[in-house]
């Protein structure tokens, strides 16, 4: 009941922009550029990808703050597993909580039972047999994974085309095929069937990780996204409310090659990016999860 309650909850941020903000000011901006919602965290993913060292949920008095700051929905990221983590944001009253490989993950193994929580969880996957087992623990909404903090959208891209090809996949199956698929995916059998029927993920799914620029939005739009997450690619840009602005409007007319034009005109220096090949295996935060 909860959960179903929640996934119809996510329906509303459909076509909209989830944004990384690290202060109060930075959430009032969001908000008025035309955020959906905003995620409240320390450091932007390239900031803690320059850091390093453990990343841990942030520090409650800053989600606080931002929460008093804004009149839209506020999220905040629990480490994977960290089950007491996310019992501090719930009683915060955070809206969502984001089970997210982009903190150092808590348990190598298992992932928090997102269904004994009344709080919903967005959760990352790079397939559909990962989506599935999110949405099997309980996750009311989906993000792929990308990469984030390296303002390259190549593994948005690969992580949604995916998924979409992976969907496809299991809508051209027989019925009788459906309990293999399940098992060699790793998924539920149940969403497999889910999946077979309706065509689509039984939850939202966004993009996330990577997404620099109006185009970039755009093109995961275009891949089938339902709406993106944007972290370090607005407030690490020259000009974050510019870019905030264009990247929302992007999202929402992202078949308007003419208002794409126009909006990603002048934005002055995007946030400089990374080639994924050069980044060591190790601290590749797609591959946290399991
Ligand atoms: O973890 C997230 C989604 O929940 C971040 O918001 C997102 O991945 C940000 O990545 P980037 O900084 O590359 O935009």
């Amino acid at each position: 009941m909860t959960q179903n309650l929640n996934q119809n909850l996510a329906q509303m941020f459909k076509g909209g922009v989830i944004m990384d903000v690290t202060t109060p000011e930075e959430a009032k901006i969001a908000q008025d550029c035309g955020a959906v919602a905003v995620m409240a965290l320390e450091r932007v993913p390239s900031d803690i990808r320059k850091e390093g060292g453990v990343a841990r949920m942030s520090d409650p008095k800053m989600i606080r703050e931002i929460q008093a700051a804004v009149t839209i929905p506020v999220m905040a990221k629990a480490r994977i597993g960290h089950l007491a983590e996310a019992r501090i944001l719930e009683a915060l009253g955070v809206d969502y909580i984001d089970e997210s490989e982009v903190l150092t993950p808590a348990d190598d193994q298992y992932h928090i039972d997102k269904k004994a929580f009344k709080v919903p969880f967005v959760c990352g996957a790079r397939n559909l047999g990962e989506a599935l087992r999110r949405i099997g623990e309980g996750a009311s909404m989906i993000r792929t994974k990308g990469e984030a903090g390296t303002g390259n959208v190549v593994e948005a891209v690969r992580h949604m085309r995916t998924i979409q090809a992976d969907i496809r996949r299991i809508v051209g199956l027989n019925q009788d095929e459906l309990m293999t698929a399940a098992k060699e995916m790793g998924a539920p059998y149940e969403l497999v069937c889910a999946v077979h029927r309706e065509g689509h993920l039984p939850v939202v799914n966004f993009s996330a990780g990577g997404i620099a620029t109006p185009a970039d939005a755009a093109l995961m739009m275009q891949l089938g996204s339902e709406g993106v997450f944007v972290g370090s690619g607005i407030f690490k840009s020259a000009n974050p409310e510019k870019v905030g602005r264009a990247i929302v409007k992007a999202t929402a007319y992202y078949d308007d090659p003419d208002i794409l034009a126009q909006v990603s005109e002048g934005l002055g220096k995007a946030m400089s990016g990374v080639d994924i090949r050069e980044i060591p295996e190790s601290q590749l935060y797609a591959k946290r999860g399991w």
